[in-house]
């Protein structure tokens, strides 16, 4: 019996690769070819761009010299093809598109949602009424001071935790976020930084971080999705998040102000709908921040003349945590950060209703994956004369002639992404990375642990994140 159930198993099986491999070679037949190609020594009729693309520890840097190479081009992963669109006017159409006609690429969406069916994911109709409901807890750093108390408690567990240590620090910065948001979003304190457990949360990044990256995953969805413990995993987290939510947050954080607006609704959320806004939060807003934390931190362990410099506006800060103006230099280091080094180095999108005229030719709804490479874009399209755009530079964006104290920031940057979309966690991200550094600045003298191995690089997991682990000695001052 159990030997016949195997059998029929297998046979499945593999009449569902040989019907994917099928599928893909009649797609992979058909149209394209529209731009330039993407100028990859590995490319095959088969897997197209997807050998060269496989290593994630690489992908973005291939993606951008390609970009550097030849602009606006295309790649196929199997059938599957993109355009890598490297001009600001183009992603000015993109952005003036969205969210109507152009929409988030259906496997971002489709990974996304299995455990964070929210905002990120949401389209027309429900996304109007979503940003309605989630953004107004985000709205300006003067609303977010109210968070403020919760971040500086736990940026001073944060200080406990490394001092005197030779600290893992994504490790403490990711943990930092990941108790951020569950403090201010719904008043849990996980207590990761010293040993508490948010595993359940925690494991969704995992396993999503798989599914995005394996291309096991990709090519036989069906079996993937079953073996990798996703299913009962996200029925967990659900039941988790929306308990939380039928017991309501306390005051002062993210899900009084959700359920507050949602209350004002005609059309309110479900509750199963506020807790994927939730889950969102935690996908959305921890391990983009904890990396931005991370490098931070990693430049200035390294120059001790900018921890310096910085250490003054950290002290000044200490006073004024909602006085921005206060640290210009700090915020030029997250800018640059970003530009260089941040988690979000694109974006995939889809026309969906109609065509568009991208890069000089018409795209059909659905023909291409349009991929906008935001990394490339911040290095490579700022204005003619900015000096030395593809180098790191903290002090860049400092202009003392300015009210803020800083330069505008040119268009070509867009690490929270553009348009009605944009980021609506961007300010919260800058106040908990300042809280974070200034605490740290102010308490520790910072230096670089050299593991031998030369600079750390960006590289692809979920989201672009160190290589490897970046440790620092914090030495009290
Ligand atoms: C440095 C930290 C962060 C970076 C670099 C970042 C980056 C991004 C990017 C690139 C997008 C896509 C925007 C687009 O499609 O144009 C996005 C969307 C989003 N982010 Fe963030 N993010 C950060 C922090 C946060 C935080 C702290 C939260 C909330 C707690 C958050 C919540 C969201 C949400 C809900 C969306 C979906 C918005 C929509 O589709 O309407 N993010 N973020």
């Amino acid at each position: 019996m159990w030997r016949w159930i195997v059998d029929a198993g297998l046979t499945v099986v593999a009449a569902l690769v040989v019907a994917k491999v099928l599928n893909i070679i009649r797609r992979v037949m058909r149209s394209g070819g529209k731009f330039p190609d993407a100028p990859s020594s590995r490319k095959n009729w088969f897997f197209g761009h997807a050998l060269e693309l496989s290593n994630p520890a690489t992908r973005q840097d291939i993606i951008d010299s390609w970009c550097e190479a030849v602009g606006t081009c295309e790649y196929r992963v199997f059938s599957r093809r993109g355009i890598l669109i490297t001009e600001l006017e183009d992603v000015a159409k993109l952005s003036s598109l969205r969210p109507r006609q152009v929409q988030r690429a259906p496997i971002v969406r489709s990974l996304l949602e299995y455990f964070a069916p929210g905002l990120f994911t949401a389209e027309l109709p429900e996304w109007t009424v979503e940003r309605r409901i989630v953004s107004p807890a985000f709205h300006s750093h003067a609303r977010l001071s109210e968070y403020g108390p919760a971040i500086l408690e736990l940026s001073e567990r944060l200080c406990e935790v490394v001092s005197g240590k030779e600290a893992n620090v994504n490790a403490a910065a990711y943990k930092f976020t990941l108790d951020s948001i569950g403090l201010i979003g719904f008043g849990q304190d996980f207590d990761t930084l010293r040993g508490g457990d948010a595993s359940l949360i925690t494991k969704c990044f995992s396993i999503l971080g798989k599914r995005l990256t394996s291309p096991y995953y990709q090519f036989v969805p069906f079996v993937g999705e079953r073996t990798d413990g996703g299913k009962a995993h996200q029925k967990a987290v659900s039941q988790f998040l929306e308990d939380v939510v039928r017991r309501g947050g306390p005051d002062r954080t993210v899900l009084s102000k959700l359920l507050e607006k949602n209350r004002s609704e005609n059309n309110p959320l479900s509750d199963k709908r506020l807790a994927g806004n939730l889950a969102t939060l935690f996908l959305a807003g921890t391990d983009t921040t904890g990396t931005t934390i991370t490098w931070m931190v990693k430049h200035l362990a390294e120059d001790l003349t900018l921890q310096e410099e910085t250490r003054v506006e950290a002290h000044r800060f200490a006073n004024r945590p909602n006085d921005f103006g206060a640290v210009p230099l700090l915020r030029s280091l997250f800018r640059e950060v970003l530009r260089m080094e941040g988690p979000a180095s694109l974006i995939a999108l889809q026309n969906t209703t109609e065509s568009i005229f991208i890069a000089g030719k018409n795209i059909d709804p659905g023909e291409y994956t349009l991929v906008v490479p935001l990394r490339f874009l911040g290095k490579h399209r700022l204005p003619q004369d900015e000096k030395e755009p593809t180098k790191f530079d903290a002090r860049r964006w400092v202009d003392p002639e300015s009210s803020d104290g800083l330069r505008p920031c040119p268009k070509a940057i867009m690490p929270f992404g553009f348009g009605l979309r944009i980021c609506p966690g961007k300010d919260l991200s800058e106040l908990e990375a300042l809280v974070a550094v200034c605490a740290l600045l102010r308490r520790f003298k910072m230096t670089l642990v050299d593991d031998g191995k030369g600079p750390h690089r960006a590289a692809f997991a979920f989201t672009m994140i160190p290589d490897r682990d970046i440790y620092v000695k914090f030495h009290p001052i």
